[in-house]
């Protein structure tokens, strides 16, 4: 995926930043949001929703994949997730494992702190989901031949 442009980036950390504010945390009062980038130029906001068992808890970058897939959108190009934390926070592993069913492994992941509009150096941190999970399993490994 070519690099986004500017103003699609600004757009894409400020939708993370607005999910941010539905975030559902009354046991973490941990807020995530996420924003996903759609091929068709599209954003797909998700925030966390947190649940009295626990368990039943879904992270904002999951929230937003599957708001999108249940819409029938599965071609994204980039995806920003931001917290309150004053330094990036990277996605955990399962939904790190949820993004490589749809995503590329060289599918930009910006990562920005809660201040990052004032702190625009050192405030996002870009990454990829190769870089986040290498040596990953993912749909294209249930093709291959079995003996
Ligand atoms: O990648 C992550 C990691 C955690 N959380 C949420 C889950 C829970 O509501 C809270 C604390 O773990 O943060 C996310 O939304 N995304
Ligand atoms: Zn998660």
């Amino acid at each position: 995926m070519e690099v986004i442009v500017t103003s699609k980036r600004d757009r894409l950390l400020q939708a993370a930043a607005e999910a941010k504010t539905f975030a559902y945390v009354p046991y973490s009062k941990f807020r995530v949001g996420a924003a996903l980038l759609t091929q068709d130029g599209e954003i797909i906001k998700g925030c966390n929703v947190e649940n009295a068992s626990y368990g039943g808890t879904v992270c904002a970058e999951r929230t937003a994949i599957f708001k999108a897939v249940s819409e029938g959108k599965l071609k994204f190009a980039a995806l920003a997730v931001t917290t309150d934390v004053a330094s990036p926070i990277a996605p955990c592993g399962m939904c790190r494992q949820v993004i490589r069913e749809f995503c590329s492994l060289d599918m930009p992941i910006l990562l920005a702190a809660s201040d990052y509009l004032d702190n625009k150096q050192d405030g996002v941190r870009e990454s990829t989901l190769g870089e986040l999970l290498p040596y990953s399993f993912g749909p294209e490994d249930l093709e291959k031949d079995r003996t």
